[in-house]
């Protein structure tokens, strides 16, 4: 049995208000003993116990492994046209899913996949240690199979959305393409996916109908998937309603939510209702307000943060960065933003063995290049968030590291 001791951690955030106190469990002059790669000791540096190895990060901070519960990282295409186009004031309606559509269909297996391969290379390069990732970009049946399958090589957090636009060739019968959905795609795809999604939105003539969304979410649940929703994006809509209805653990978006959506939440969160997944940096690049996250948190809300990376409405894969926005635009503390990235999200997921550091977790860390978290935010687009391979310290093993 390996053992290494993580010392002279400055600021260490747990997530254990239990044990440590406060909003974030932080423990200073911290010392983390990982075994196996499990956390097998958690106190002051200087009675950290003897170990084989030893790593010093001389005062920096470490905190839980970044949680992104919304990407859309299998994909093939290019869209910074269409970004250029709404910088020159155009507006985002969601025809870009089809373009991507298009050209992931006609797209290698090995050219999606060693894309995917270079995205969470960089996310882990931002702290992000585990992620879920969407289809949606395939639309038929042996593409969102394909998608999900590439997606499974790289997290068990895969998300089937064949609900994610009506493709061009079922345009005249967005009927057929519903009951394909819903029907013989979700059979095939939901031994591969863990989640299912639809975009909902009324203000999008691609996009999924209340109607049409509530059909394909039903039979995934029945199907045996737990579900999310793309909702409230460009406008008021039923978004909301419809992720409560649904138990859905997750409404991601909400962009545009009416009080009677923020109430409806409200009411919902003490029996487990949706968390709501803010993702500011698709309003950063897509010209939308920004959310008030501040209405949620104060109604009681579980408020996560995502970075929806994709290349549409955003095609940034900072989380630190998504958290900073939300500091400066949503009138999130950052107590909470750090929260939204790591345990909020990781409950999003329906999941309590990340986004925290307990003993008998796994070692799932992330270093930041500062003496505190709160340079996050001090110092946004500087990257100071990496993830932290415990194997990959002198004498360790592999390189591509761990995704919880
Ligand atoms: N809105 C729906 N889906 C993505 C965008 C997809 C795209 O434009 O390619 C989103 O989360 O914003
Ligand atoms: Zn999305």
């Amino acid at each position: 049995m390996r053992t290494i001791a993580i010392t002279g951690i400055g600021e260490l955030t747990t997530n254990d208000a239990a044990r440590f106190g406060g909003d974030l469990g932080i423990l200073r002059d911290a010392a983390l003993v990982v075994e196996d790669g499990r956390i097998a000791w958690i106190g002051p540096t200087t009675r950290a116990p003897a170990t084989d190895r030893r790593l010093d990060v001389d005062g920096r901070a470490v905190i839980p492994g970044l949680v992104d519960a919304h990407t859309h990282l299998v994909f093939a295409g290019d869209r910074s046209q269409e970004f250029v186009a709404r910088m020159a004031g155009a507006a985002y309606d969601g025809r870009g899913i089809l373009e991507t559509v298009e050209a992931t269909r006609a797209a290698s297996t090995a050219h999606l996949s060693t894309r995917l391969r270079h995205s969470m290379a960089e996310l882990r390069r931002q702290g992000t240690t585990t992620v879920e990732i969407k289809s949606g970009y395939g639309l038929d049946l042996a593409n969102e199979t394909r998608l999900l399958r590439i997606a499974g090589a790289f997290t068990s957090e895969t998300t089937f959305l064949g609900g994610h636009a009506i493709p061009v060739e079922y345009r005249r019968h967005r009927d057929a393409y519903i009951e394909l959905v819903s029907g013989d795609m979700l059979r095939v795809c939901a031994p591969l996916a863990r989640w299912a999604d639809v975009f909902c939105e009324p203000h999008s003539p691609h996009a999924l109908r209340e109607d049409e969304a509530r059909l394909v979410l039903t039979r995934a649940k029945d199907a045996g998937l737990g579900v999310r929703v793309h909702g409230c994006q460009l406008g008021e809509g039923p978004g909301a309603e419809l992720a409560v209805e649904l138990g859905a653990a997750s409404l991601d978006h909400a962009t545009h939510l009416r009080d009677s959506d923020a109430d409806l939440l409200a009411d919902a969160a003490p029996e487990g209702g949706p968390v709501v997944t803010l993702l500011p940096l698709v309003e950063f690049a897509t010209r939308q307000p920004f959310p008030d996250a501040r209405r949620l948190l104060d109604r009681g809300v579980h408020v996560a943060l995502a970075s929806d990376c994709n290349p549409g409405t955003n095609a940034s894969s900072s989380l630190p960065l998504a958290m900073a926005l939300a500091v400066r635009h949503m009138g999130m503390t950052p107590e909470q933003a750090l929260r939204g990235a790591t345990v909020e999200a990781a409950r999003s997921l329906r999941r309590d063995d990340i986004g925290r550091l307990t003993v008998g977790a796994a070692a799932d860390l992330a270093l930041v290049d500062a003496p505190s978290y709160l340079h996050i935010f001090y110092r946004p687009g500087v990257p100071l968030v990496s993830a932290l391979d415990v194997a990959d310290t002198p004498g360790g093993g592999s390189s591509s590291g761990t995704w919880h």
